[in-house]
């Protein structure tokens, strides 16, 4: 009986020990930050934007340019090595489908990215040059993000936006993971692999919600942006796709034409009864 006893209370603790669980403890409430932004906020509500889509795939493409660069370069560090899956989680080059699908051919040039995410890419850079190992933190918060709730909201995305097949939404399918549910707990128990000292466990935990905050101001930017963009649209938005911010001109012309009609016609009268 007591030896059970014993052996119940080493697993448990061997549990309260794993990485996966205490990152996923110490985030629970910033995650919930996170559902909670306006932007995720209009996707729970199926009233997520092109505009607003189109935004976000700018700023993921920069911000998983740098992470899957920094893993690749660091991709045999101890601590990034079992976690390191790119065949499976791969989102750089789907991005650039995505992107290409709703700005064109020229897409890179039409890229535009708030101050957040520029901040985001730069702690992943100077993560990957002094801290290899917490890569892990930003990989769990991104893919396994991308791999939870990002597939409900894949399927919300497509229909808000009214996109008749899964064009433009290649960023949510991954055509290498045939369970997400398998994969995330083969993810967590690489993670639990990894050798940490004491110091290097509290710092990882702190990354953590580091990477969430990160996300958090990005998406807070975003929103900023989407106030200012009926300014610049015209150079980042692309003309191929219906934009909820744009104008079709085809079914402004004959309102258009009616108003300076109108205008003329006044302006006329005005005239008329001047002179008289
Ligand atoms: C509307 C927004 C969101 C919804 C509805 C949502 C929903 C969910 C759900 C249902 C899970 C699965 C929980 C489980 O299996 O126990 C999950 C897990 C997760 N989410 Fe989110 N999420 C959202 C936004 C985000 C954001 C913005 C991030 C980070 C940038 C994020 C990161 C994660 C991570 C890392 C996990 C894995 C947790 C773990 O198993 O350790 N989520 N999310």
């Amino acid at each position: 009986m007591e030896q059970e006893k014993k052996s119940q209370t080493t697993a448990e603790q061997m549990i309260d020990r794993d990485l996966s669980e205490q990152i996923k403890k110490v985030t629970m409430e910033i995650h919930t930050r996170a559902e909670k932004t306006e932007l995720m906020m209009s996707f729970m509500r199926g009233q997520v934007t092109l505009a607003q889509y189109k935004l976000l795939l700018c700023s993921l493409y920069e911000v998983y340019q740098t992470l899957e660069e920094e893993m690749e370069r660091n991709s045999n560090h101890p601590g990034v090595a079992p976690i390191y899956f790119p065949t499976e989680l791969a989102r750089l080059d789907a991005i650039a489908k995505d992107l290409e699908y709703f700005y064109g051919r020229d897409w890179r040039e039409k890229i535009v990215v708030p101050a957040a995410t520029k901040r985001y890419c730069h702690r992943l850079r100077q993560i990957g040059k002094e801290n290899p190992v917490f890569l892990v933190a930003h990989a769990y918060t991104r893919y396994l993000g991308d791999l939870s709730g990002g597939q409900v909201l894949g399927r919300i995305a497509q229909k808000s936006m009214g996109l008749k097949s899964s064009e433009g939404l290649s960023f949510f399918a991954f055509p290498g993971v045939s369970n997400p549910t398998l994969f995330k707990q083969l993810y967590r128990s690489r993670m639990n692999s990894v050798e940490l000292t004491e110091e290097e466990r509290n710092g990882m935990l702190e990354e953590a919600v580091r990477a969430f905050e990160l996300n958090i101001q990005v998406f807070d930017d975003l929103q900023k942006m989407l106030l200012t963009i009926p300014k610049q649209k015209l150079q980042t938005c692309s003309t191929q796709s219906v934009d909820t911010l744009q104008i079709p001109i085809g079914k402004t012309a004959p309102l258009f034409r009616m108003v300076m009609g109108l205008f003329v016609a006044l302006a006329t009268v005005s005239i008329g009864l001047y002179a008289f």
